[in-house]
């Protein structure tokens, strides 16, 4: 069964999700764009929440964080606590490997130890002005990534199904599992959408959605209901 992965906001809506079986709780705000990092203060009210013990469906789900795109994360990055298992950067701007290879490394040298970086390839890399997804996977597996995320940079209505052909998003499947990694879907993801193109094998190892388990979009809050619907009903 593909994992699950639930982006939230808050604290509220960290413990709705993680009363659920998600298998990864991502902190972002989605106001602010596709990977914008939530205040810094949030990190800490639920890394010390956890670290309290809470119960054992809170402490179940792993954390991530997303830290912004490019050079967003510098600013903030020192403050990750090491119970977060994973962390994100957008490629936004980025349009050249010389450039993505040194920032990832960057970052992976200012994260804690314990937390593993994404890397993040955009659908509409057009738009994000950034590389192809399938060059980021590419360089991501060379430079000993374990997962990848496919993800929209633009929130507007598209999604990723909108930029990807079926054959492309089977060419990066592709690549993600001969190079042993993980991956990643997103980009405005409905149950639907992800049901249609399972049927023609688009399995990931892990659905990211935001949008599709809020009740008016993705800047709305949290349904538990459409929260439940993907829990129960997501493909794979
Ligand atoms: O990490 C995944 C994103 O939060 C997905 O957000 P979205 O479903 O609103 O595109």
């Amino acid at each position: 069964m593909p994992d699950l992965l639930v982006s939230v906001r808050s604290f509220s809506e960290y413990q709705t999700v993680a009363a659920e079986d998600v298998g990864i709780i991502d902190f972002k705000e989605p106001r602010k764009g596709a990977l914008s990092p939530v205040d810094p203060t949030l990190w800490y009210q639920v890394a010390s929440f956890t670290q309290k013990g809470a119960s054992r469906q809170f402490e179940s789900a792993k954390l991530s964080a997303a830290l912004g795109e490019s050079d967003d994360y510098k600013s903030i990055v020192d403050q990750l606590p090491s119970e977060f298992q994973y962390a994100k950067v957008g490629p936004c701007g980025i349009d050249s490997k010389e450039e993505l290879l040194p920032l990832w490394e960057a970052v992976r040298a200012r994260l804690p130890k314990t937390t593993e970086l994404v890397a993040v390839a955009y659908a509409d890399h057009a738009a994000a002005l950034c590389l192809p997804p399938i060059e980021i996977f590419v360089l991501a597996h060379k430079l000993g990534f374990r997962r990848c995320l496919l993800d929209t940079f633009t929130k507007h209505g598209q999604t990723t199904f909108d930029h990807l052909t079926i054959d492309e998003l089977l060419e990066l499947q592709q690549c993600a599992r001969e190079s042993g990694m993980k991956w990643a879907l997103a980009g405005s993801l409905t149950r639907q959408l992800a049901q249609e193109a399972n049927r023609k094998g688009i399995a990931p190892d892990c659905y990211a959605v935001r949008g599709d388990v809020c009740r008016d979009g993705r800047t709305s809050e949290l349904s538990v209901e459409r929260l439940r619907n993907w829990v129960l009903n997501h493909p794979g």
